[in-house]
């Protein structure tokens, strides 16, 4: 199985809450809450991908980010190699560009959303 790089940006506001949005039901993870992101094209690096997902799903500039956890996930129907980035400044409003449902959370509420399994160690570490 080829696996897929994706890039994920992980946005932290001035009072400390995380952007989340629900995936498609159609979708691979879906149903679950997630971090703005997705697949990093062939002609891009991965800040490219994550600024580039971050605008088009949910209107968000990115300005200051780094890099904050790279991982290999096997879900057994997909290979990820996963970069989640955390972005600490940016410019714009957030909204669900592509329909998508989007909350500001705390830290401790991100523990109510259900998420895809990759992002459990990740969201531990924040
Ligand atoms: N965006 C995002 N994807 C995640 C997270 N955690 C996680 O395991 N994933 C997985 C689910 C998907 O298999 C993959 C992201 O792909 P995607 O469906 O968002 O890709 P995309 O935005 O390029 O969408 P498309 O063009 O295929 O419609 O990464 C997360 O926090 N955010
Ligand atoms: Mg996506």
């Amino acid at each position: 199985m080829k696996v897929i790089d994706i890039s994920i940006a992980i946005i932290k506001n001035a009072q400390h809450h995380f952007l989340i949005t629900l995936r498609p039901d159609a979708s691979h993870q879906g149903g679950k809450w997630e971090f703005p992101g997705g697949k990093i094209e062939i002609d891009e690096t991965p800040e490219q991908a994550m600024c580039r997902e971050l605008y088009e799903e949910v209107g968000l500039t990115a300005s200051q980010y780094q890099l904050f956890e790279k991982l290999f996930f096997d879900y057994g129907d997909k290979q990820l190699n996963l970069y989640f980035y955390l972005v600490e400044d940016f410019t714009g409003e957030a909204s669900g560009k592509e329909g998508q449902p989007l909350k500001w959370v705390s830290k401790s509420q991100l523990a109510e959303y259900a998420f895809p399994e990759a992002n459990l160690s990740v969201i531990a570490k924040l």
